[in-house]
């Protein structure tokens, strides 16, 4: 057990898929692994253990935003010996050709700043998704028939951004769509020699003004998860 996961020690797999949304991480579990057994809820964050094609797999929130991410993605590496770790999340389009429900794989994670800045202080590191991971997220996204883009994503501090032009400048430098937990997922898959992957399913689009209903975000989840599962176990 860690400050934040009541897993027993062996209870987490060293694949791990972490959505945001704790709810998403039971659906996900109940509808994609074997035998999910629930391995930890504290304060709410719901964590799951089962198998998919026999391989174990966890599937766990991680909250929204980067430092809340970085506390349960902390504890999962250090302490249970996470060793890849895809995040299954939503964004927001940043660009018109990235339509609602498409699935991007984000290669690289752009931000203002992240909780890793203390360290880095002056450097500008360069969050960057795992190529095996990267490479076998597209193979696997082509096979399905999956809509998807391969690009740099934006991952911002707030929801509710009072700096527009922070979006148009990235939407100018042809980011695909925005979220709020990859790059810092990405800095600490390098800090600790691990894989990482964000695979998101876009629920709502910046320039449009469109937003996914809220029936249809589970159904059209479903490919991401499958995405992640099948680059996480292939070759
Ligand atoms: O759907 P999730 O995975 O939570 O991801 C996105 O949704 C939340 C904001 O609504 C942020 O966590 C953002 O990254
Ligand atoms: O962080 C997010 C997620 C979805 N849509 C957004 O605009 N931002």
């Amino acid at each position: 057990m860690t400050v934040h996961i009541g897993a027993q020690p062996g209870q987490i797999a060293e694949t791990v898929l972490m959505p945001g949304d704790p709810l998403r991480a039971e659906w996900a579990a109940n509808t994609f692994l074997d035998n999910p057994v629930c391995v930890n809820r504290v304060r709410g964050m719901l964590g799951f253990t089962g198998t998919w094609q026999g391989h174990p797999v966890t599937i766990h929130g991680s909250g929204m935003g980067m430092p809340s991410l970085s506390i349960y993605a902390n504890e999962l590496i250090r302490e249970y010996g996470a060793k890849t770790l895809i995040r299954i999340g939503s964004a927001g389009a940043m660009q018109d050709k990235v339509k609602l429900r498409d699935v991007i794989l984000a290669m690289t994670a752009s931000s203002l700043s992240t909780p890793s800045v203390g360290i880095f202080r002056e450097l500008n590191f360069a969050p960057c998704a795992d190529f095996e991971l990267l490479n076998a997220a597209v193979a696997s996204a082509k096979a399905m028939g999956a809509i998807y883009h391969v690009g740099g994503i934006y991952s911002a501090d707030v929801f509710y951004d009072e700096r527009p032009d922070l979006n148009e400048i990235m939407t100018r430098h042809g980011i695909l769509g925005v979220e709020m937990e990859a790059a810092e997922l990405y800095n600490l898959a390098a800090r600790h020699g691990v894989r990482a992957l964000a695979v998101l399913t876009v629920s709502d689009h910046l320039l449009r003004h469109e937003a996914l209903p809220s029936e249809d975000r589970q159904s059209s989840f479903g490919d991401m998860v499958q995405i992640a599962l099948e680059a996480a176990f292939a070759g």
